[in-house]
């Protein structure tokens, strides 16, 4: 077993496709764009997933399973929602040598799978609000470079979709599930996000408005957006006829039926990926605590062949008794009693899968009681500390919630730091290329953006006869949100738009960055 041959911060990609696969979390399918989740990876989601449903259970949202199949017609329901993706969608054309009639797609979502049996099963204002969520996954036929977690043809996800009597059910609803996925990535991954609104350029055309947690890797200084919860409005009712009898109505008065309100939400393992690219180092992952399959791993230390049967037996049962001190506080801890193998091979095995805590433990430790401790989010010649057994079972739950806020600390801190205010625009792409997203007053026009994308993009790019899939990741600067938080200096009327080709106002401080 070899450790990572190549520096996170010389060659990004490959780094990352190197410590996810040395740290065991997925494998490489033959398929392009599809990967396996293994166990290391399926533990994180599957702790995202069980966090989650609790909130939403609590919302009153239920789960359920619609087909993976929509049929041709029903896809292309409403040309206007179709038509930016068509692109993406997987067709079945075949059963076995036989021709289908008419080609089946593979959900890329599945508003227009459900939809239909929404406008079936509601009928009365008793009826709603109806929320239900699905755990499943989509595929999207993307043909931009695939990236494990981050953009691949099959993923894993939530989707939920709900309707509402009122825009008022519906927009307080948007805004609780924006702030529980918020709340994944701070207290469950130790990443920081910035909560927003997209613009127009970049919203879900098929609704009313997006909201969005916008993740910041500051290996790439790239925004990534991290997880969207969007108000459909009236949009999908008015296209799939889902109405209900206005109750305001008084018995013989005769008043048209209401179109529902909607919303629709989602996150997906690229929450994973995410996690991966921000806390991980030379030495391999870096796993959070909180969702880490292996919190503590003891690790027995100073056993020499001069060392007898007996104490090597009784070191083991000590060991043994550490780990069940540990696992009685409800810790995942595991012991590495393999034989054939140094301490030292040891301790980089776990490095690469990223348990954050390694406790050593010999005849030195035995005879002073104690462990030795060892962080993984840490430069290894800071990382050692000691903790008497008596301690145990406080010490290292409040190690284990120390390192978790430290991970987040110093990845709020670099994200905090990589965000400029701007107004003036010759400071924009210089910010950029030096791994910033940036913070400008904004007009929020879909014209002006695709003028802020081109004028920010490398020359080189724009020559380039690369094909598309081939190129590197885009050098133009998107909009990632329009910050919930705005801060002060935009004087209504006044301010201008940031970009010098924009002749309108500002109407809000936009973040933009390059991104995923
Ligand atoms: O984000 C979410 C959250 C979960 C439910 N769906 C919404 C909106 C999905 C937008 N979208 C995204 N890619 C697509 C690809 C092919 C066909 C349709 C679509 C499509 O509608």
């Amino acid at each position: 077993l070899i450790g990572i041959d190549v520096a996170k911060e010389t060659d990004f990609p490959e780094w990352y496709q190197q410590v996810l696969l040395k740290g065991d979390m997925l494998d490489y399918y033959d398929i392009s764009g599809c990967y396996i989740l293994k166990p290391a990876s399926q533990f994180i989601w599957d702790e995202i997933r069980a966090w989650f449903d609790a909130k939403i259970k609590k919302m009153g949202v239920k789960n359920c399973s619609f087909p993976l199949f929509v049929s041709e017609d029903v896809l292309n329901k409403e040309k206007s929602h179709i038509e930016g993706f068509a692109a993406e969608v997987a067709w079945v054309t075949h059963g076995g040598s036989t021709k289908l009639e008419k080609k089946i797609a593979i959900r890329p979502t599945s508003e227009t799978v459900m939809y239909p049996y929404y406008a079936k099963w509601i009928q009365s204002y008793r009826d709603l609000p109806l929320k239900l969520n699905q755990w499943n996954s989509v595929v999207r036929w993307e043909f931009k470079h695939p990236q494990p977690f981050l953009r691949t043809r099959e993923f894993h996800w939530q989707e939920g979709h709900t309707a509402h009597l009122t825009k008022e059910g519906a927009d307080k609803e948007v805004l609780e599930i924006l702030e529980h996925y918020a709340n994944v990535y701070e207290q469950l991954l130790a990443v920081p996000v910035m909560r927003g609104r997209k613009t127009d350029k970049e919203r879900f055309a098929g609704g009313l408005y997006t909201t969005t947690v916008e993740g910041y890797i500051p290996a790439t200084g790239r925004g990534i957006q991290g997880g969207t919860s969007h108000c459909l409005g009236q949009n999908f009712s008015k296209m799939f006829g889902i109405t209900v009898q206005d109750p305001s109505a008084k018995a013989d008065e005769k008043k048209d039926p209401l179109f529902v309100w909607q919303n629709s939400w989602g996150l997906s393992t690229r929450v994973i990926g995410v996690m991966v690219m921000i806390h991980g180092d030379n030495r391999g992952l870096v796993v959070p605590p909180r969702i880490s399959e292996v919190q503590v791993v003891i690790v027995p230390v100073g056993v020499t062949a001069k060392m007898s049967d007996d104490d090597k037996q009784a070191l083991h049962k000590e060991i043994t008794g550490l780990q069940e001190v540990l696992r009685a506080v409800d810790i995942r801890c595991e012991t590495d009693f393999r034989e054939g193998y140094s301490p030292g091979w040891k301790f980089n095995d776990w490095e690469l899968k990223g348990v954050p805590l390694r406790l050593e433990f010999g005849p030195g430790e035995s005879k002073g009681h104690f462990v030795t401790t060892s962080r993984r989010d840490l430069p290894k010649e800071e990382s050692k500390g000691q903790i008497a057994i008596t301690e145990l079972n406080t010490a290292v739950p409040e190690l284990l919630e120390k390192i978790q806020a430290d991970l987040y600390e110093r990845a709020d801190a670099q994200f905090k730091s990589h965000i400029k205010q701007i107004t003036n625009w010759d400071e924009f792409v210089p910010a950029l290329n030096d791994k910033n997203v940036c913070l400008i007053p904004h007009c929020l026009t879909e014209e002006c953006e695709d003028q802020v994308k081109d004028l920010s993009a490398r020359k080189a790019e724009e020559q380039s006869d690369v094909p598309q899939d081939e190129r590197a990741p885009s050098m133009g600067a998107k909009s990632l949100c329009i910050p919930f938080e705005q801060p002060a200096g935009i004087e209504k009327g006044v301010t201008k738009c940031t970009n010098p080709q924009c002749s309108r106002l500002a109407e809000a401080w936009c973040l933009f960055g390059r991104s995923y």
